[in-house]
């Protein structure tokens, strides 16, 4: 029997199977690794209006108990937070990477969901910064996210999300992603990645259609699964970013609203 390798996701559930902690689990299983969860707020998307999100959270209480059920094994191989709901689900998610000594942890800092463009909750954006960048054995926040944590506000070119890096770097995030995906201006779909010392660019063309909902939490999640299997961090994301073109470009229409990432992309292509 090979050793288990062994991930975690802390994040919502998005019915629709494209993002949260679906994307999550099935990147972990692509990645051959076995996936806990812990669940933070539910998602729904309405049809009967223009596919608005509601956003449930769940109460801290109830995720701190899950993340005793996950800890009771010890820390994971590697570990993802999602969309995380409130203040309170912060504390307890930071509370738990602490107590249990968890390492590789990867932050994604999901602030809004594609289509929507207000900040779920302010505070919670607050937290994160303040409680979970210094935790971050990576940070991947998108367009959006950058300029919050940054305090940049928008960013519009690859100069930007740079600098957007740096901050997020001196904020406590050992490693930063800037996503310019869909976002950002142009033909092609850029991330910077910044440990501190070095940029570096990784760039794939714009996949059209773009059937991306989900891509971030996929990307994270593919981070995750990497850095679980023994991969060094510039190796994760190098890794992830062709995990999540694969799985854009094998996307799919949903309905009128909504195109997502198919998790199995990669290895269809392999
Ligand atoms: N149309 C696209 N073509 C190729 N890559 C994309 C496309 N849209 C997003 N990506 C990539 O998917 C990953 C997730 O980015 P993004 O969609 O911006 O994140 P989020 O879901 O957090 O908003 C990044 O690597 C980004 O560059
Ligand atoms: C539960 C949940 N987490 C995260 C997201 C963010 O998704 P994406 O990876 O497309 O940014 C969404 C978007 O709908 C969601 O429902």
């Amino acid at each position: 029997m090979p050793k288990i390798i062994k991930t975690l996701t802390i994040a919502g559930s998005d019915s629709s199977g494209g993002a949260g902690i679906q994307a999550d689990l099935k990147t972990f299983e692509e990645y051959g690794t076995y996936g806990f969860s812990a669940l933070t707020t539910i998602v729904t998307m309405d049809p009967d209006q223009g596919w608005h999100h509601n956003v449930y959270p769940i109460d801290a209480a109830i995720v701190a108990e899950q993340l005793k059920t996950v800890f009771a094994g010890g820390p994971v191989d590697a570990m993802k937070t999602g969309m995380l709901g409130s203040v309170e689900i912060v504390r307890v998610t930071e509370q738990a990477i602490r107590e249990n000594l968890q390492a590789n942890v990867v932050i994604d800092p999901v602030m809004v969901c594609k289509g929507e463009d207000e900040v779920l909750n302010p505070e919670s954006a607050q937290a994160i910064r303040d409680l979970l960048l210094p935790l971050a054995t990576v940070v991947t926040p998108n367009l959006f996210e950058a300029g919050v944590l940054s305090g940049l506000g928008k960013l519009s070119t690859v100069e930007d999300m740079k600098e957007a890096a740096r901050l997020i770097h001196q904020l406590g995030a050992h490693n930063v992603v800037v996503k310019g995906g869909k976002a950002l201006g142009g033909d092609m779909a850029i991330d910077i990645f910044y440990n501190g010392t070095d940029y570096t660019v990784f760039q794939t063309a714009k996949i059209e259609p773009a059937h991306n909902h989900g891509a971030g939490c996929t990307f994270a999640a593919a981070i995750t699964g990497g850095l679980a299997c023994g991969l060094s961090v510039d190796e994760a994301v190098a890794k992830a970013k062709d995990f999540v073109s694969a799985a854009i470009r094998n996307g799919f229409a949903f309905n009128e609203y909504v195109g997502p990432v198919f998790h199995g992309g990669y290895r269809l292509e392999q």
